[in-house]
């Protein structure tokens, strides 16, 4: 084990902890990654693989109650909670070898278990061991948060840290929040057959979302049997016969077997001591860092949900790699978040990239314009029986994407392109030529790049154009 001063330090071990390792390895630094728990955090242990893993098992058992509309004969499914959980950890197995503590110290990474702490702005320790460091990332993620419920923590409610250690399916779960945690959770709970009742304190799902996101979601998993109360806050919890009784402002309590909080979480910042390293915190309780994830330290940086911006896997995996470099090279990266697209995988997925109609105009004017297609109106959507979504990009005025939101079955990745030419500061007419393969969900985007294309041949001056190649055409 090396006793000499590590060139960086990174306290945690989920996705931007491990990048920022593997990167700074990569470079040629001696790095040590202090984790208390497990490498691999909360994507491959409790978010992303299992939630995933959950909802493919509950697409399955919807697939089958609902195979009639394609002239199959539908089947109540079976489900064997124990065997889909079983699944579920068959999946974290299978990924967790990469993140391991063996697979780091195979990249050169020395991994210490233990919780560190910061004693200075150079130094931290873990238990009893002093760990001075050239420079640090912290990556110590977030954890769900419970809201100042009255009753609500006596009734020993689930959170997504928690849900997983369910041995049976609950008959009735009231899901509180319904963000991206409480739609996907609540919709493969109810596809496993529990009877589901999702409170959001907002007017709609997906709060954060287009205003139609929201709608359609709901609209969707109403059609499933999900009830969901909007504008609902909880005012008190408490144990009753057989379950929980839980109130709102509304005049009929609620009563559940299970409650699964989801309304947010709060960053990892107990027990490091970020005063005495002179890392500044803000409001949320997150670490403040700028776009080149700089802390007010400056042998400090942080990576992942810890710093409070977009708290996803690809956004950790990027924050570390950057914050590793920029640490040992110097301020050489920085991050676009705004440029970062995320998807809900509920069914159907909810994808989106940079901003929203409302935000756009807001910073850009009423030259703002959206252009929006129906999925009646693609193949694809009308073959698989799905044509409840839309693809739906918000341009500037002179026609360059700077936003986009696809709700579909695939729209995580139809998400993708759209990305691309946002990233480029591009326009959606640039699509139009690009041939798209028939019949694929991507048909969306290439219709909207088609009819942004025409519309720009609709000027008079390209008629005008148009009339006087088609006359020397003629006469010519
Ligand atoms: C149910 C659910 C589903 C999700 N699904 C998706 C999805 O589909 N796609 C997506 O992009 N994102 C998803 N997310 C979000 C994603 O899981 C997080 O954004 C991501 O895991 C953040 O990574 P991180 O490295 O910042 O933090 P974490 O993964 O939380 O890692 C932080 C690590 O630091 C350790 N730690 C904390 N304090 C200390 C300390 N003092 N000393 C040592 N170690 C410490 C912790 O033990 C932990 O291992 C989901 C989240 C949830 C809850
Ligand atoms: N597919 C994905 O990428 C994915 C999936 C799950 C989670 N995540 C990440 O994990 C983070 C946490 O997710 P989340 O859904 O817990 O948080 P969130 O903050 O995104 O949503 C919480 C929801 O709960 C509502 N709420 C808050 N207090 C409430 C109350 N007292 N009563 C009723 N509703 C209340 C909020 O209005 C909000 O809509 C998210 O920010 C998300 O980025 C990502």
């Amino acid at each position: 084990m090396t006793r000499r001063v590590p060139d960086l330090l990174v306290i945690g071990g989920g996705t931007a902890g491990i990048l920022a390792a593997r990167t700074a390895a990569g470079l040629g630094a001696r790095v040590v990654l202090v984790e208390r728990d497990r490498t691999g955090g909360d994507c491959l242990w409790t978010g992303c693989v299992p939630s995933k893993a959950l909802l493919a098992a509950a697409g399955t058992a919807h697939r089958m109650s609902t195979s009639g509309r394609f002239g199959i004969a539908p089947v109540e499914p079976v489900v064997d909670f124990a065997a889909v959980l079983a699944h579920v950890r068959a999946a974290i197995d299978r990924i967790a070898p990469a993140d391991s503590p063996a697979a780091l110290a195979d990249s050169g990474v020395e991994v210490l278990r233990g919780e560190a702490t910061f004693v200075g702005p150079r130094e931290a320790r873990v238990g009893e061991r002093a760990l001075p460091f050239r420079r640090s990332v912290v990556a110590t993620g977030s954890s769900p948060a419970l809201p100042p419920v009255p009753g609500l923590a006596g009734i020993d409610p689930l959170t997504s840290d928690t849900v997983w250690d369910l041995t049976e399916l609950p008959r009735r779960l009231v899901v509180v929040g319904g963000g991206p945690v409480g739609c996907e959770l609540g919709q493969a709970f109810a596809r496993l057959g529990t009877e589901v009742t999702i409170v959001e304190a907002a007017e709609r799902l997906l709060p954060n979302e287009e205003p139609f996101v929201g709608e359609a979601l709901a609209a969707a998993l109403a059609a499933e049997g999900v009830r969901v109360l909007t504008s609902t806050t909880l005012t008190a919890a408490a144990p009753a016969a057989g379950g929980v009784r839980l109130d709102t402002a509304g005049p009929d309590p609620l009563r559940a077997d299970r409650v699964l909080v989801a309304t947010g979480r709060r960053p990892g910042t107990a027990g490091l001591d970020l005063p005495s390293a002179g890392v500044r915190t803000g409001e949320r309780g997150h670490v403040v860092v700028d776009d080149r994830l700089r802390t007010s330290n400056p042998r400090v940086l942080a990576a992942g949900d810890v710093t409070g911006r977009l708290p996803f896997t690809h956004v950790a995996g990027v924050h570390g790699s950057v914050a590793a470099t920029n640490a040992l090279l110097g301020p050489l990266r920085r991050v676009d978040h705004e440029r970062i697209p995320w998807v809900t995988f509920t069914d159907p997925e909810v994808a989106r990239v940079g901003l929203t109609e409302a935000q756009a105009r807001a910073r850009h004017g009423d030259r703002v314009r959206v252009r929006r297609v129906d999925h009646a109106d693609v193949d694809r959507a009308v073959t698989e029986d799905a044509t409840r979504g839309s693809t739906h990009v918000v341009l500037d005025g002179r026609g360059r994407v700077l936003g986009a939101t696809v709700v579909a079955p695939r729209a995580g990745e139809v998400i993708a392109e759209l990305t691309g030419v946002l990233a480029r500061g591009g326009r959606l007419r640039d699509l139009a030529g690009v041939t798209h393969p028939y019949p694929t969900w991507s048909d969306g985007v290439w219709s909207a790049a088609v009819a942004e294309a025409t519309s720009a041949l609709r000027t008079p001056v390209a008629r005008r154009l148009g009339r006087l190649l088609l006359w020397w055409r003629r006469h010519g």
